[in-house]
């Protein structure tokens, strides 16, 4: 069965980051639409599909919210296509989203919670550009609809406030994505084992 992994969690969290590594290993993202303005280092077509109002409202979406002011959705084509062809496909996405696309993909969508605390998310928003008046709405969306309490009805959990390489490796590791090296044998390697060493009368 092909399956979808949502990313939630607070404002800048680091889903998109993680989403961006993902690619590297050809999986793939779900695309939504937004009505929000590209950040500097955002793609048409690759972050989202930037559009206007007026273009926002032709689309048919399969789930869509109003966030900080603008309008975001996942399109009823974008869904069905990852979920035919990809055996996993990723999507970032805040609560509402997520709540709609568990109606629609029942067992097929797993979610993973990406977890940071409360002053992380302040630092990397303001680092990240964002004004006092847009951080402000994100963190009272955030607690409002409990996005910073969402570990609690996850299926997995990450924490991304080391290196953004480890959350990675995390999720790699969640999809079956990470294979693991074989399996050393330490006998041949000349490590002993305890009661090896001990009956050659080696310590350890
Ligand atoms: N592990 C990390 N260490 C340091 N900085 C990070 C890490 N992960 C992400 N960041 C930074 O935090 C900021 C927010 O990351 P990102 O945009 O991926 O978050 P997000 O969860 O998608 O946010 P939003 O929900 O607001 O769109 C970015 O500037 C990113 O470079
Ligand atoms: N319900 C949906 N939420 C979405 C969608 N695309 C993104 N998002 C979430 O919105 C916020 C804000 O994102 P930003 O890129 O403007 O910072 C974040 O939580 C995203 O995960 C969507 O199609 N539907």
């Amino acid at each position: 069965m092909n399956k979808v992994y949502a990313l939630i969690g607070p404002p800048a969290s680091g889903k998109t980051n993680i989403l961006q590594e993902l690619a590297h290993y050809a999986i793939p993202e779900m695309v939504s639409h937004t009505t929000r303005k590209p950040r500097p280092d955002e793609k048409h077509g690759v972050h989202y599909y930037f559009v206007s109002k007026d273009e926002f409202q032709k689309y048919e979406l399969i789930e869509r919210v109003e966030y900080s002011g603008n309008l975001y959705g996942l399109s009823k084509t974008e869904v069905l296509d990852k979920v035919k062809r990809c055996p996993v496909s990723m999507v970032a996405t805040e609560t509402n989203g997520l709540t709609q696309l568990k109606k629609l993909l029942a067992n097929r969508l797993e979610s993973i919670f990406i977890m940071v605390d409360y002053d992380t998310v302040i630092a990397r928003m303001i680092n990240r550009g964002d004004d006092n008046t847009l951080i402000n709405r994100r963190i009272e969306y955030a607690n409002r609809t409990g996005e910073f309490n969402q570990w609690n009805t996850a299926n997995y959990v990450v924490k991304n406030t080391g290196a953004l390489a480890v959350a990675v490796r995390q999720v790699l590791a969640i999809i079956g994505k990470v294979t693991l090296p074989d399996k050393v044998d330490l006998a041949s390697d000349g490590v002993l084992t305890p009661s090896e060493a001990k009956s050659q009368d080696k310590s350890v």
